[in-house]
């Protein structure tokens, strides 16, 4: 791997992540070195370093891959040249020096276009209607989920399912293919994630097999596509699933569908896309609820009986936990395995005392409160701005507009009042804090990379 082999790799990436995610994430990586397998990128910040990791170390794996190197991992580090800081605990871990590597997720999805393997699209054995513990604000969704799985005459085209991380939208996926591979057996059930169906997509491109491509997709029965707002942005993929889309529903074929929000709300995905998602039915997951976070704890733990089937569990663990744990199921049964692991190892009943102690820092976190400072400073890590240039008296637009974003956050994700925000922002007045949140509620509507950059630092916030 050389710096001009990277050079024309991102000329590809530009084409796959569509002008602006590639202005943004990809231009300003920097290639650093490739070693024993792992090719490394500068980034100018921690926060870009996780982004990218996140949502693109595939898609540069895999065009790595694809053009002779031989790479099993990407990394990141924060340029020398930057100044960093220290990562707090709310973010998300990091090796020393190199932020977060991400390994492929399934090989298997680089490897080929044929229908065997597009059959064996992994579904979770755990991920079933039996496992799935149904309350106020999953029930809609589950009954629409329930009526899909038994392949009877198509009512609603697409079924969306919509809703926060963690809340169960693949869970239910899984479980829809589950049942209907139970009940109908003949049928071609076709579950992927959206980012599957881009890599698969591009690689038919690049290997000249589109018409390939084409059979394989519009000779299924039932379509699923998870996280579909994975392809906003990306022109040619869009255009593909457009097609598909259309294909399948002239057929008569049912498409399943799952997003982070209501299609309406999926910034940069094509309005044509937009409207054939909503013609169907559009069922959202609402964060969960007291209740179901309790049901869902008591399922896991008869689950975990087997498991331990010695462990004590103390009244009131549960209770405390679904009472003070956050909306997203995720967290909460990351918090419970951990829980049971450590009173098996410890040997002990798992009472309040133990619970405290083996979760002090879930617990902490759930506490969390969004602080004015925290804002600040990820809106200058993400800017590349000094923090004092967004407190001090700068003008430029280069430190305002990041001055008023941050302002613009802090009206939103914290209680403070105009007052007391101006008074954080180097004792600024509360008519300029104002000023500050209306024009980027103004520039939201009008300027899609402002939007953007208002809902990725929101989303980095609340994580
Ligand atoms: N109602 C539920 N009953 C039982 N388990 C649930 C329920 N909701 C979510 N879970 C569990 O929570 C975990 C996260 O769910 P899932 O992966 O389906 O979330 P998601 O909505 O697809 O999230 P993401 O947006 O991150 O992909 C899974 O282990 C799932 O089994």
């Amino acid at each position: 791997m050389t710096q001009e082999k990277w050079g024309q790799l991102r000329q590809k990436l530009l084409k796959t992540v569509g002008r602006n995610n590639y202005k943004t994430w990809i231009e300003p990586l920097q290639f650093d070195q490739m070693s024993e397998g792992v090719v490394t990128f500068q980034v100018p910040t921690n926060f870009m370093g996780n982004y990218v990791s996140q949502n693109f170390a595939d898609l540069i794996l895999y065009e790595l891959n694809n053009s002779g190197e031989t790479v099993q991992r990407v990394a990141f580090k924060v340029a020398a040249n930057t100044a960093t800081r220290p990562m707090r605990a709310s973010e998300t871990p990091a090796e020393p020096e190199v932020e977060q590597a991400m390994a492929p997720k399934s090989q298997s999805a680089y490897s080929n276009t044929g229908l065997d393997e597009l059959q064996a699209a992994p579904l979770d054995a755990r991920f079933t209607f039996d496992s799935f513990v149904v309350g106020k604000p999953n029930e809609l969704a589950h009954a629409a989920a329930r009526r899909v799985s038994e392949g009877g005459p198509v009512t609603f085209n697409p079924l969306v399912l919509y809703g926060g991380v963690g809340l169960g939208k693949t869970h239910l996926m899984h479980a829809i293919a589950w049942e209907l591979k139970a009940r109908k057996p003949e049928l071609n059930v076709l579950y992927l994630s959206a980012e599957q169906f881009m890599y698969r997509f591009v690689q038919a491109l690049r290997e000249r097999k589109m018409m390939d491509f084409k059979h394989l997709f519009r000779s299924v029965d039932v379509l699923m596509v998870d996280d579909v707002q994975f392809i906003a942005g990306k022109d040619s993929t869009q255009e593909e699933f457009f097609h598909t889309f259309n294909a399948l529903v002239d057929q008569n074929k049912q498409i399943i569908i799952s997003a982070d929000r209501a299609p309406g709300e999926i910034k940069d995905l094509e309005d044509r896309v937009k409207s054939r998602l909503q013609c169907g039915l559009v069922v959202d997951l609402h964060p969960t609820d007291y209740e179901l976070r309790l049901g869902i704890l008591q399922t896991k733990v008869q689950q975990y009986r087997t498991t331990y089937p010695d462990l004590q569990l103390a009244d009131g663990v549960l209770e405390f936990l679904a009472h003070r744990i956050s909306t997203n199921v995720r967290v909460l049964e990351g918090a419970l395995t951990r829980l049971f692991a450590f009173a098996s190892l410890v040997g002990r009943e798992i009472d309040m005392d133990l619970t405290q102690d083996c979760l002090a820092d879930v617990l902490r976190a759930s506490e969390r409160k969004i602080t004015v400072e925290e804002i600040q400073r990820k809106v200058s890590d993400y800017y590349n701005i000094r923090l004092s240039d967004i407190i001090g008296p700068k003008r430029l637009r280069s430190y305002a507009r990041p001055r008023q974003v941050a302002m613009y956050l802090c009206k939103q994700l914290t209680s403070r009042s105009l007052p007391e925000i101006g008074r954080r922002f180097g004792g600024r007045d509360h008519t300029t804090v104002m000023h500050g949140v209306k024009r980027i509620e103004e520039l939201k509507l009008t300027d899609g990379q402002i939007a953007e950059d208002v809902e990725m630092l929101r989303r980095a916030l609340e994580a």
